[in-house]
Order: C-alpha cells, then structure tokens, then sequence
C-alpha cells in the first residue's frame, strides 16, 4: 500500500468564528495567486444587509396585516418598538407586495454572486495549478507521485469552489441573520434577547461535534488523494494486471483504498447533514421555550407578537444555514490547504533560467567536474569532466544504475549539479535562457509518449511555427514518411497512447521526428532501440547514422551494437568516466567494453 499523504495538522478551533479565520486564512494562501473578486463581495455584503431589511419589514407588515385582519380592522397598526405607524389596508397590501419583489430580486442576486465567484475560482485555481505545475522544476514534478496531480485538478478544486459558494452563503446569511435580529430588537426586546440566548446556546453545544467534523474532513482529503493515485495506477498498469492476472492480492489491495475513504466519508457527510439537522431540532425546542417566556413576560399586542414569531422563525432558518455553511466550509478548509501547499510546493521551486542568449553555434558542449544526487546523503555522479565537438556522435554506456540515465538529465538541464558545470562553449549552460535551450537541444525518451490527435499534430507538438513541409522532412529523416503515406489519412491519422496505438517502433520513430521537427543542434536520445524490433531497430538506426555529422548525439545505449557507429562512447561506471574513446580503442583498452561485446557475440551465435 502506498504511503499516506501527510493531513495537514488541525489549525484553530471549531466556532464559527475559528472556522472563518481558517477559511480566510486557506483562501489567503491561493488568493494571491489570482485576481479575486471584491466589487462581487461588496455587492454580497450589501444585498444580504438590504434582503435582511427588506425580509424584515415585510414580515412585521405580515405580522400587523394578520392581526388587523384577525381584529376586523381597516387600519392596519404597525409598531417598531417605541415608534408606531398606521397605514389603510390596500397600502400595506401594497407596499408589501412591493417589499416581497424586492427581497426576491436580492435573494437571486445573492444565489448568483457565490456562484459566480466559485465558477471563476475554479477556472482560476485550475490555471493557477496548471502553470504552476508546468513552471516548477523538474524535480518537483518528479518526485510528485501519480495521480497526485490529478487530485488536486478535480476533487481538491471542486471542494475549494464549494467552499467558495459555503463562505459566500454563510456571510450573507449571517447578516440577514443579524438584520433580522436587530430587527427583533426593535420591535421587542425580550424576543430579541431570547433569540441571541437561543443562537448562542446552540453553536456551544455544537463546538465538539465540529471539532470531529474537521477531523474526518483532513482524513477524508488525504485518502482522496491517495484513492487518485491508486485510479491512476489502475490505468498505467492495467496491461500489466491483464497479463499478470487480476490477483486477490492486487483486488484486495484496491479494495482497501477504496474502503478507506469509506470511514472518513461516511462520518464527514453524516456529522455535515446531521449537524443542521441537529441545530434545527434544538433550535426549535428552545423557541417553543422562548415563545414561552415571551407570554409569560407578557406581549399584549397580537400583531407585534406574530410579527416577532415570524422573524424568530425566518432567523432561525437563517441561523441553520449559517450552521450549515460553518460545517460545509470546516469540511472543506483541508481541500484548501492541500491546495495551497501544492501551489507553494510549484512556485517555490521554479525551473533555472539565464538570462544570455545561446550562441549561435554550439561549437562544444561538455562537463567539468559534475557531481550530482538525488539527496543529500547519495552520490549518483562523481567528478564528470568531458568535452564533445559539434556534430559528434557520442555513445554512453555501463552497467545498470552507474548513472547514465542522470547524466542525460544534467545534459538536458532538467536537474542542475550540486557541484561543478554543464558547459557550452566554455560557458556555464546554467546561465543561458531556457527557451532557447528547449529549441536548439531535442530529447528522445526510451519511453516515448503520444498525445492524442493526428501524427501531424504529435510531430508538431504545440510550436506553431513548424510548417507542414517541416513536419514531413523531419518524418523522412526518422525513417516514418512513407509508413505515414501508407496510412489511409496520412498526416491526418488519429493515434494515441491506447485506443488508437501505433507500433512500438512507428511510435519511437514518430517521436524521433517530433524531436528533429525544429532542426535541433543537440539530439539526446535514451535507449531509442531498446524495445524495437529488428526492423525498426534498424530504421532507427538508419536515420541516426543519416543524422551523423549534421547534429551533436548523445545516445545511451545498452547493446554496444546500437553504439558502434559513434564516433566515441563514455563508459559510466559507479557514477565516473572510465573511459572515453572511439569503440575501436574501447575494444582493446576497456575491460566492461569487451565483455559486453563479448556476451553480444556469444548470444547473436548461439
Ligand atoms: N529519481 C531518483 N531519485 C533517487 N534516486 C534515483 C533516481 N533516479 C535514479 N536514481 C538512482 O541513481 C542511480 C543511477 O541511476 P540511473 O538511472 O542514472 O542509472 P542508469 O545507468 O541509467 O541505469 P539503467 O541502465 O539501469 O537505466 C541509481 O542508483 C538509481 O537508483
């Protein structure tokens, strides 16, 4: 079972208040990232005041239509505390009508604000995510584990909107919460008073059970996390798992994940629908308590009275939805930070850049003195010094984990030395601008990857730039152009990683292309043969040596056979340079050379 994600640790405690400050302290951390909105949280302040305004005075218009109706009455007497008015029927039918318009038209406004601002905040935080991603170093990227991103995409987005529409909600109904309340106050104090006590009382009662929420909510976002990785797995691997056979052990394993979200998700969803269910309960049995009081203490005007109940009863659907949005939004504020972390973890380790403009030609590319780990303690690389000539053809091989695979990477400058220098031109290559280095040094994985869309498209890969003539030229050097032509829509044809699969060798070689299609001077290639057939080991092998002379080649290769028409091959061996020397001299001089040359003999005879 993969290892757990780390939860963020508790933070703050669990009243409305501590909830707020987390959500605002969450939303701190990304909202630098990206403009946010705040003429749209001005307008939600500003509407919630004026809807709570307006839900009051027509409720105690309500209440006073009521009474005089129950009274006979053609005047209808409304009373706001010390202040009383009254008013013929049809003007309060009148102005009522007209305070129920109103308060519809700012409820809508006040549905479409949060909802507004959380469909920008997704948009905004995937960019942001997107970008951030795409900027940070290599490493970082590296060491992210599948699935991982994938997770913060989807699950921890849509809960960082849903919060977005929580807060939203929550702050406006919190201050038709307080309207009304003041409201109360000045139609009746003691009511008033009863209903403070009344929303006081509740949200202490209610503390512990949100502390548990906020617990099973971090448990709940890791586990996400981890369940995203393992879906992921389930893809990469399923030709594996077809192979191997769907063993009790690998169901098992997947089951557990998926169980494992089950506990958590079951206690977060029960504790955020029971909780208002829970306050709205209360929240009643104590307003049958405080009507209680309210008569005891003595209301002798029937309107005042039912006006009174009426706003208790439209506060206390107002204080549940603050309940509400307060476990929506602690059940949330974990998505939140996984998501800021993530942020932070991108953008503070951004790719290396320079700022000097490559020379126009490379004339020599090579180390001096390059030690490099992957951490602290553990030397991969130690003291590489070289120098290769444009238009070299270069071989790397030795044993299994010397370094080799390092080596390409410190060459493509997707990790940096910890000692020493990658050098053009005498230069370190550190100091040159990305971009340029990006288009003038192509790269071939060993396992080259496909993007869905045409082979145009894949060879073109996002420059623009290249032209279709670009794009064939670079298909004839690969030795793919007349398989292309061969094919029913040529160009035009649809492959990708599964559905739509070429061969392993067309894929290789389709992606050879994709590296030439920009005229690279440096061509850096990872075991480009080692999963071919013998035919397209040899297309391969065609179109490397065509690109011989043209263009400076770095290859790793495992089978010297596929080396032995550089110019030269380094043997890596325990992270060092052994040798460095045509294959020729290698023969008679390197001992790792020979025997490996020795093993291929034996193995193509027999
Ligand atoms: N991302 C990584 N994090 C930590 N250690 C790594 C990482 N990648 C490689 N290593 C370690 O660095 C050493 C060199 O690995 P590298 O892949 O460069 O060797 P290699 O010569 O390319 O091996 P092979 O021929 O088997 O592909 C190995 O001990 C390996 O375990």
């Amino acid at each position: 079972m993969p290892a757990k994600a780390d939860a963020p640790p508790p933070r703050g405690r669990s009243n409305p208040f501590a909830v707020a400050r987390k959500a605002r302290a969450a939303w701190r951390r990304l909202a630098p990232f990206f403009q946010t909105s705040r003429l749209k949280m001005v307008l939600l302040v500003a509407g919630s005041v004026v809807a709570g305004v307006a839900e009051a005075a027509l409720l105690a218009i309500v209440g006073a239509i009521a009474g005089a109706l129950s009274n006979g009455a053609t005047e209808v007497t409304l009373k706001l505390g010390p202040v009383g008015l009254s008013e013929p029927l049809d003007v309060m039918f009148a102005v009522g009508v007209g305070m129920a318009i109103v308060r519809g038209a700012l409820q809508l406004m006040l549905a479409y604000l949060p909802a507004s601002m959380s469909a920008h905040a997704v948009a905004n935080l995937r960019r942001l995510l997107f970008d951030s991603f795409t900027g940070a170093a290599w490493p970082v990227k590296a060491s992210e584990r599948d699935g991982q991103f994938q997770s913060l995409m989807t699950t921890h987005v849509n809960a960082t909107s849903y919060a977005i529409i929580t807060l939203g909600t929550g702050i406006s109904a919190a201050l038709v919460f307080v309207t009304l309340l003041v409201s109360a106050f000045v139609l009746s104090l003691p009511a008033a008073v009863m209903l403070s006590v009344v929303s006081t009382g509740i949200f202490l009662m209610l503390r512990p059970v949100s502390r548990r929420l906020r617990r099973h909510a971090a448990a709940l976002s890791s586990e996400n996390i981890e369940y995203s990785k393992g879906v992921q797995e389930v893809v990469l691997m399923a030709e594996e798992t077809e192979v191997f056979g769907a063993s009790p052990e690998y169901l098992d394993s997947f089951h557990r994940q998926i169980d494992g979200i089950r506990r958590p998700m079951l206690r977060t969803r029960f504790l955020a629908q029971g909780v208002p269910a829970l306050y709205q309960s209360v929240a009643l049995l104590l307003l049958v308590l405080a009507l209680g009081v309210i008569a005891l203490v003595g209301m002798s005007e029937i309107a005042s009275l039912a006006a009174v109940v009426l706003i208790l009863l439209r506060a206390l659907t107002y204080g549940q939805q603050v309940q509400t949005a307060v476990t929506g939004l602690d059940e949330r504020v974990p998505f939140m930070h996984h998501l800021a972390d993530a942020v932070e973890r991108y953008t503070a380790n951004p790719r290396q850049d320079g700022d000097r403009h490559l020379p126009d030609v490379v004339e020599r590319i090579g180390m001096r003195g390059v030690r490099f780990g992957y951490g602290p303690d553990t030397e991969v690389l130690k003291g590489l010094t070289f120098s290769v000539g444009r238009g070299e053809a270069i071989g790397i091989a030795g044993p299994s984990g010397a370094g080799k695979s390092s080596l390409v990477q410190l060459l493509l400058r997707l990790r940096i030395p910890t000692a020493g220098a990658l050098e053009v031109n005498g230069t370190d290559a550190r100091e040159f601008r990305r971009d340029e280095w990006q288009r003038r040094v192509a790269y071939v994985p060993q396992t080259p990857q496909l993007v869905w869309g045409t082979v145009a498209d894949n060879i073109r890969f996002y420059r623009s730039h290249l032209t279709q003539q670009d794009i064939e030229a670079a298909a004839r050097r690969a030795q793919i152009h007349d398989e292309i032509m061969s094919w029913e829509n040529g160009y035009e044809t649809v492959v990708g990683q599964r559905a739509a699969a070429v061969s392993g060798g067309q894929r290789q070689r389709i992606c050879l292309a994709r590296a030439l299609a920009d005229r690279p001077e440096i061509l850096v290639l990872d075991e480009p043969t080692s999963a071919l057939d013998v035919r397209s080991e040899s297309l391969v092998k065609n179109s490397l040596h065509e690109l011989k002379g043209s263009i400076t080649l770095f290859m790793v290769g495992h089978r010297l056979s596929t080396l032995s028409f550089c110019d030269r091959i380094m043997v890596v061996a325990d992270g060092r340079l052994e040798a460095f020397a045509p294959p020729s001299e290698l023969q008679a001089t390197n001992s790792f050379y020979r025997e490996v040359t020795e093993l291929t003999r034996q193995q193509s005879g027999s």
